[in-house]
């Protein structure tokens, strides 16, 4: 899923996503299920998109006691998605046994999906985050603290905003990955997103992928819309 725009199909069942997915003929997409389409659908989804041939991540981002973790992350490591996250905010050994878990439930001969962590919200605002969380300081700080937590715990990178890449890749390397939502192209809407960043800023930054989700999915011409964002992040020029 490296390199990749990832368009986050926040639907409420397969009929909606699969009409939006006949609109991209034979193309292999990267494609993100999140909470509104699997709770609604069960794990399902997952297959019937893996046997179209897509890539999936499933953002479910898993915040609970170790134990539960570990034996819901086994449970998914069976799904065939190819990355799956927690909240960092769960804690080191949340997320170590996050990593225990997958490790556990993926069938012999399969990889192991990739394993990022939320770090804060891209909704999220720096003052938002020093009331309601009543963590001081800037957001950036706290972003780079998840982020080291998240590289001590052993997962493969986060969940961040386009702004925290740099700093993210500089501390911890270029290694790690760096996933970042609130994509939306110049002058868009930007709904209940606070950290935001075109696409052009996010290849700029250096992220690792992007997940671009209403900017496509509620476009009059989504296709469009895709190709659109995909040359702006691949830095084609049409
Ligand atoms: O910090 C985060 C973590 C996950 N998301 C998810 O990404 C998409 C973004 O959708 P847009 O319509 O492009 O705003 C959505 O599925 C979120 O659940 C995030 O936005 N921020």
């Amino acid at each position: 899923m490296k390199q990749s725009l990832i368009i986050a199909l926040d639907f409420p069942d397969v009929i909606q996503t699969e009409r939006f997915l006949s609109q991209f003929p034979s193309e292999k997409l990267a494609l993100k299920v999140g909470m509104e389409l699997f709770y609604q659908n069960g794990p399902s989804i997952i297959s019937s998109i893996k046997e179209r041939g897509h890539d999936v991540f499933l953002d479910l981002k898993l915040h609970d006691i170790p134990n539960t973790v570990k034996m819901a992350m086994a449970g998914l490591a069976t799904l065939g998605a190819d990355m799956v996250n927690v909240h960092a905010a769960g804690g080191q050994k949340m997320m170590e046994a996050a990593m225990e878990g997958l490790d556990k439930g993926t069938p012999a001969g399969k990889e192991r999906p990739l394993c990022i962590a939320v770090t804060q919200l891209t909704s999220t605002s720096e003052e938002q985050m020093n009331k309601e969380q009543n963590i001081s300081g800037s957001l950036t700080d706290s972003v780079l603290h998840y982020a080291k937590l998240t590289q001590q715990a052993g997962l493969d990178g986060v969940v961040c905003s386009t702004h925290e890449v740099k700093d993210i890749h500089h501390r911890i390397g270029r290694k790690f990955l760096t996933v970042t939502p609130g994509i939306r192209s110049a002058g868009g809407n930007v709904h209940d997103q606070t950290r935001i960043a075109t696409p052009e800023q996010a290849r700029s930054f250096g992220a690792d992928a992007i997940v671009v989700g209403r900017a496509i999915t509620a476009s009059k011409d989504p296709l469009k819309a895709y190709l659109d964002m995909k040359a702006a992040w691949e830095g084609i020029s049409c």
